[in-house]
């Protein structure tokens, strides 16, 4: 059984992507208030998310985890979590219906405040000031009292956060994601693209195929709610240890600030504090492969992270970019597979496309994504293996931060509503298309060797 690290193991620790705080009383002040906090999540809960990335690894289920690039505290709004939980029930319904396969809902949200960043500093005209490194951190203002870095930032994170579960509960468990209420989840926004006239095609069938089992005698009471789940990555350091609880029924370590954690592809170092830290908790976590992993290394990062070989322990997140993916993931899933360990493999299409648009913005192409995707879908069908999931930053909103997609978005419409404060993510539309793209992959690919009549189970949708 693992322990808690001590704060001065942890600092003694190779940190790196962590804040400089000016003040190291005042994070002490605020860890010692954030360690008496009650915990964000059960661990009851994570062991339930776990035991469903167990189905994904096994290739029984389907992973989609979205959400923004960077919550901000200001958005922390009603209107702004129902929008965010719409756009996912809707890609969720869009791949469970057209592709049979039950969907794990979990979101990149109430605790995705802190990001790493590829310079310490940013450069506008001849004034340079700290990089804004999230609402965890420090302000997205450009002016200096904003970029310090603050540790009582942190405290927002956890209200922050328990503001938005509590309102994702409320939804997802109080109607609001009752099946037949499909055709509304859509309905707030104008119908303008294909995409949308697809999904309301969509959702007259599910809407026809309900009243079916209706006058079959068929009442499920499963088909009124969803399980969504949080994650995010964990990153701040003094933050995910200071909501590290042990378990009453166990006495099992968990990180409670939420269910599903993240290592992400500049902190996954072996012998990096990340690991260390997340090593010792028994939540499901996910684990980013860029361009350059080695299979060598996603084994040791199992083995390190998952000696046990718990079925659902581990997701690898591969981000490698549309021009790499098919090259570079073939060799990772073969060494991994090879060694009789079961992973959940999920595709992030976002974080190995980014450029810089003539304009100055930070973009990603609607096309490359789709590439990207396709190419996954490609090397599983190749190697035989299941595709088992997308992460991918998105918003439920109409901004205009990626080029491509339905809408055929160009570099000059990008200025119209750029919104993200860090990475570009996908718009409502261009999710919803996104999502009928994986759909259309799955039901060509591995469901023809299956009997979807043994996969479907109403409370997936
Ligand atoms: O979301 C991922 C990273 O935080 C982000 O891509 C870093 O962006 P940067 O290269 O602009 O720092
Ligand atoms: C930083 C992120 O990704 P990566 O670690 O893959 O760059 C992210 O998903 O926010």
């Amino acid at each position: 059984m693992s322990s808690i690290i001590s704060r001065e193991e942890l600092r003694a620790l190779p940190l790196i992507q962590q804040p400089s705080y000016p003040d190291r009383r005042a994070l002490d002040r605020t860890i010692d208030s954030l360690e008496k906090l009650p915990p964000l999540v059960f661990a009851g809960e994570c062991d339930d998310l776990r035991l469903k990335l167990a189905d994904v690894a096994d290739g029984k289920a389907f992973l989609l985890q979205g959400g923004d690039c960077a919550e901000t505290f200001e958005a922390v709004t009603a209107e702004n979590i129902k929008r965010k939980l719409l756009v996912q029930l809707s890609m969720a319904v869009v791949m469970t219906y057209a592709a049979q396969v039950p969907v794990v809902k979990v979101g990149r949200i109430a605790g995705q405040y802190a990001k790493p960043r590829s310079k310490d500093t940013e450069t506008r005209g001849d004034v340079t000031l700290p990089a804004y490194r999230g609402d965890a951190i420090n302000g997205f203002d450009f002016t200096p009292e904003a970029r310090v870095h603050n540790p009582k930032r942190l405290l927002d994170v956890y209200t922050s956060s328990a503001a938005t579960l509590n309102l994702v509960r409320a939804f997802v468990k109080g109607g609001f994601a009752d099946l037949r209420g499909v055709h509304s989840w859509n309905s707030a926004f104008v119908r303008d693209s294909e995409v949308e006239a697809e999904y309301e095609d969509l959702a007259n069938e599910i809407s026809r195929a309900l009243a079916f089992m209706v006058a079959c005698g068929v009442q499920d009471d499963s088909l009124d709610t969803v399980d969504f789940y949080a994650s995010h990555e964990a990153l701040l350091l003094e933050y995910e240890r200071a909501l590290t609880r042990v378990d009453s029924r166990s006495q099992e370590l968990y990180g409670c600030s939420g269910h599903m954690l993240w290592i992400g592809e500049r902190t996954r170092q072996l012998d990096g504090a990340h690991v260390e830290l997340l090593r010792r908790v028994r939540n499901p976590l996910g684990i980013k492969l860029g361009p350059t992993t080695t299979p060598e290394q996603a084994i040791a990062l199992a083995d390190r992270l998952d000696p046990d070989r718990v079925p659902g322990r581990i997701t690898f997140i591969a981000r490698m970019g549309a021009g790499k993916v098919r090259d570079v993931l073939p060799g990772v899933i073969a060494g991994v597979e090879a060694t009789g360990r079961k992973v959940a493999w999920v595709c992030d299409p976002m974080h190995g496309n980014t450029f810089e648009a003539a304009n100055g913005y930070k973009t990603r192409s609607f096309a490359d994504v789709v590439d990207e995707v396709n190419g996954f879908f490609d090397v599983h069908e190749q190697l035989g293996t299941w595709p088992g999931g997308l992460h991918v930053e998105l918003t439920g909103d109409d901004v205009t931060e990626c080029v491509g997609g339905v809408n055929r978005l160009s570099e000059d419409d990008l200025a119209s509503r750029y919104e993200t404060v860090c990475d570009p993510r996908l718009n409502r539309n261009q999710s919803l298309e996104l999502a009928f793209t994986v759909a259309k992959r799955l039901r060509s690919g591995r469901l023809r060797r299956v009997n979807p009549v043994q996969q479907f189970d109403a409370k997936e949708l």
